[in-house]
């Protein structure tokens, strides 16, 4: 079996239509939507992908600014920018890039985030709504996955069993929460977990957010399972690849998504959605 690829950047060229429509409708009431983006300090990958996040939303034709401040911006300046942020009416979304600097504590800072505007779903209301399934801004990464199973037609998924690898706050356990919401029976394993192989080899879907190569194998993939990549490493040449041996599992699975092309888009893609959804309800 040679498994399909999920093409995420067409796929999220998809949604950014859908949302360039949403943009345009709310600019017929008078409404521009908007999002401001904080980058704090000089890493390089979070400063493409604050660039990537403007050049999208502008695309959409969503307003878009990036902030950028030093390293050694102190944590109480950031906490009254995002206050000053909350309070302005022409703003609909507030991001700030993870991750931030040693000297500040993330966990305060995204909850300084009024709710209405926390457009990568990270507050702790975010996460509340999701887990008791009222309507909430859903964090981009597995919401984009979600997406991914929707467009090969598993909506419901009753009667599928999904694992989960890895349990970070803004994939791994949101990522479970919405499978479940799917109607999956879910298993979530992390480095704990005594025997991987034995867990993904009953999964009808995997899901490989863990952030290191090579987690799952051929060996440890169900023939015809769907399987998800999340992650984003290099390899030894240098190159970009997730957390999944491609070359391998791609003969066994049924569906595989691609790195890079794969979720990483459809990441980038929600927020969009996020945005566009927080500026609706904030003019509705
Ligand atoms: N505030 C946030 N910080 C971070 C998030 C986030 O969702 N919110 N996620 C990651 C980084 N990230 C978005 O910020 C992100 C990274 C990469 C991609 C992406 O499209 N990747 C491409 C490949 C890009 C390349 O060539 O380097 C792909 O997979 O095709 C999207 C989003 C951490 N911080």
């Amino acid at each position: 079996m040679t498994a399909q690829l999920i093409d995420g950047n067409a796929l999220a060229a998809q949604v950014r239509a859908d949302v360039a429509h949403r943009v345009q409708a709310l600019k017929a009431r008078g409404v521009q939507p908007h999002l401001t983006v904080i980058l704090v300090g000089e890493d390089p990958a979070s400063q493409v992908y604050t660039r990537n996040k403007v050049a999208d939303s502008e695309q959409t034709g969503l307003g878009a600014t990036l902030e950028r401040y030093p390293t050694d911006m102190t944590e109480a300046d950031l906490l009254a920018r995002i206050a000053q942020l909350n309070a302005d009416p022409a703003v609909h979304g507030i991001l700030v890039q993870l991750p931030l600097p040693r000297h500040m504590n993330s966990h305060g800072v995204i909850e300084a985030i009024a709710p209405e505007k926390d457009v990568d779903g990270f507050h702790v209301a975010s996460a509340g709504a999701l887990m008791v399934g009222q309507p909430g801004f859903r964090p981009c990464t597995p919401y984009g996955c979600m997406k991914m199973l929707e467009s090969i037609g598993m909506t419901d998924l009753k009667g599928k069993h999904a694992v989960v690898i890895g349990r970070s706050n803004i994939v791994g356990k949101p990522m479970a929460l919405m499978l479940l919401q799917a109607n999956a029976t879910v298993t979530v394993c992390h480095s704990g977990t005594p025997d991987l192989a034995a867990q993904t080899r009953q999964a009808d879907i995997v899901v490989a957010a863990v952030g290191k190569r090579n987690v799952l194998t051929a060996d440890m993939v169900k023939p015809g399972a769907v399987v998800i990549d999340v992650g984003m490493n290099r390899d030894d040449a240098g190159k970009l690849c997730g957390d999944v041996d491609f070359a391998g599992v791609k003969d066994v699975a049924s569906w595989i998504t691609p790195v890079p092309g794969g979720v990483g888009p459809m990441t980038r893609a929600m927020l969009l959605v996020n945005t566009i959804e927080a500026a609706e309800r904030a003019s509705a």
